[in-house]
């Protein structure tokens, strides 16, 4: 049982080697932080939680409470028992109906609300969170949304800030994503099942859709660092696609269950020092043996996302003339001989480990051939409206990260008298954040209800032009909102670390979203023409 401890108790621990503070009704011997935090000494023996509320937000506790607290005081109230993990479902779970699209299984929602979920302040969650009808999401949504946010405020969020500075996720994170069945549910296509033992606790693989995936990749986000989602999911989200899509099946069984468990890493190394969007001009070479056995690749690959983890890239190559129709995709596995990485300096998402990768005579089996030989564009295309919604969904919650830490903010810093949340034009800056970002989603829900409903080629021919436009659309969101919320913290989010940690972060990391997967210039013009061409097909009359 917890220790309880009488004011008089604490008060007696005011000076000397063990000093104890008050925060909350929970009692803190700080004798082995004083040293760090100097500041301790003047308030020990006392109830210092309004000073500390003051200096600190919720993480700092969750970090150190393990540590450092030894009890609570005698008056404290039993704390309210926590509420249920999952909302019960309301009703019983529909049957899963087989559909044409490349996630083969949509189980309707019930279009009825959930039970309210999370901090309810307006706008920092999808508006399903806090009770509001929604017809995509049901009960196992929402039990998947609590499995993923105790993982993500227990384990990570108190945590990001030191691995970003150490430029490094630590490896028993992501091999819990695989053993968590995270990763084998981040495909964009059905739960692969038969290659990995590993399932999601709240979801069965039959009932996994891509509404599921977003909401992971959304909650991992929630974390406040591109560094931390990129390291787990970067290379992996747009590396292993191609190949459960297009791979032989002697490659996938062979590879595919080591990289869902979380032992080996992938990542997709497609751009060069001199071939970024213009992927048609791509110009690492790979040639075939004359026994027909081999290519033997040669050339270097800039910018790779996770590439300094990776045992395997996926990789675009040059097997035959200029242009897109020389390309083929190979899958290069690092101990065949030949790769090296280094790390790149960059100015955001620190912990990804972004890479400079070389090639030096590589020798790579045939069988490692994604797809058909010169045919690596279509490979390469299918991939992108995959990796571009997984970059809208960060940017998204990435913006409500802003807002979210802004608006709490502006409840406790007074500036002039009042509190920042009364001055209007600090409203006014939250209610710009608040619509873009609820734009932004809301066009991402219908996006993903589309990708579900269609077939996979059908979808990038359809879609491509509406994500291009939804990826710009969600970086200068986020942009806005990271520029927003760094004015609302002043000084706080220009120094690193501390409560405005998460915006100096977020700011830092804007670029790697705004440029990579397609800059927003080439989304934006992209979404016009291919929007376009789409509808004169469909008999659009101007
Ligand atoms: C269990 C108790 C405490 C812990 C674990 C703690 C921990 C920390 C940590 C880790 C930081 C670094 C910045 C950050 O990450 O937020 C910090 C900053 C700071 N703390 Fe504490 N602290 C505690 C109590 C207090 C108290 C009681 C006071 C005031 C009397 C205080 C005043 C400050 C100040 C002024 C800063 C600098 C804030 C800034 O740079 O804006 N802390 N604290």
């Amino acid at each position: 049982m917890a220790k309880t401890f009488s004011k008089e108790d604490v008060a007696s621990h005011s000076k000397g080697d063990s000093p104890w503070v008050i925060i909350d009704e929970d009692v803190y011997d700080v004798s082995k932080f004083q040293d760090e935090h100097p500041v301790l000494q003047r308030v020990a023996g006392k109830d210092a939680s309004k000073q500390f509320w003051k200096y600190h937000n919720e993480g700092i506790l969750k970090k150190y409470k393990a540590q450092l607290q030894i009890g609570s005081l005698d008056t404290k109230k039993a704390a309210p028992a926590p509420p249920a993990p999952a909302p019960a479902p309301k009703k019983a779970a529909p049957e899963p109906t087989p559909t044409a699209s490349s996630s083969s299984v949509t189980p309707p929602a019930t279009g009825e609300p959930q039970d309210p979920y999370g901090e309810l302040i307006p706008f920092a969650d999808p508006s399903w969170y806090q009770g509001y009808a929604s017809p995509y999401f049901n009960e196992s949504h929402a039990a998947l949304r609590d499995e993923v946010r105790q993982w993500v405020e227990s384990e990570i969020e108190p945590y990001v800030t030191e691995w970003d500075e150490a430029k490094e996720v630590p490896g028993h994170i992501y091999k819990q994503m695989g053993e968590r069945g995270y990763l084998a549910g981040l495909l964009g296509v059905h739960f692969p099942e038969k290659h990995t033992p590993y399932r999601v606790k709240s979801v069965s693989p039959d009932r996994w859709d891509l509404f599921h995936e977003m909401l992971l990749t959304d909650e991992l986000s929630r974390a406040g660092s591109g560094g931390l989602v990129w390291s787990l999911i970067g290379g992996y989200g747009i590396g292993c696609p191609p190949l459960v899509k297009f791979g032989k099946k002697p490659l996938v069984d062979r590879i595919l269950p080591g990289i869902l468990a979380g032992d080996k890493r992938i990542c997709l190394a497609i751009t060069e020092p001199d071939a970024g969007s213009d992927v048609a001009n791509l110009g690492c070479e790979a040639k075939l043996t004359e026994d027909g056995k081999h290519y033997i690749v040669n050339g270097e690959k800039k910018w790779i996302t996770n590439g300094i983890y990776s045992d395997y890239f996926t990789t675009a190559v040059r097997t035959g003339k200029d242009g897109m129709n020389g390309l083929s995709v190979l899958l290069i596995e690092r101990e065949a001989g030949g790769v090296s990485t280094r790390r790149m300096d960059c100015q955001g998402v620190w912990s990804s480990g972004t890479t400079y990768v070389t090639f030096e005579d590589v020798k790579v089996p045939v069988e490692n051939l994604i797809g058909k030989e010169n045919q690596g564009f279509k490979v390469i295309m299918t991939n992108f409206n995959h990796e571009r919604i997984g970059i809208v969904i960060q940017c998204v919650r990435f913006s409500r990260v802003c807002y979210e830490e802004s608006m709490k903010y502006a409840h406790k810093r007074k500036t002039f008298g009042k509190r920042l949340i009364d001055h209007p034009v600090i409203r006014m800056k939250l209610a710009h954040m608040a619509r873009q970002i609820e734009a932004t989603y809301n066009w991402l829900e219908n996006i993903i209800y589309q990708c579900q409903s269609m077939e996979e080629t059908e979808a990038m021919l359809k879609l491509g032009g509406a994500i291009a436009g939804l990826k710009a659309q969600s970086t200068q969101c986020f942009e806005f909102c990271a520029r927003e919320a760094s004015q609302i913290f002043g000084g706080l989010s220009y120094s690193r670390g501390g409560q405005g940690g998460k915006i100096e972060r977020l700011y830092r990391d804007v670029r790697a979203y705004a440029i990579p997967g397609g800059s927003e210039e080439i989304m934006l013009d992209l979404s016009m023409r291919q929007s376009l061409r789409v509808h004169s097909m469909f008999g659009m009359k101007l």
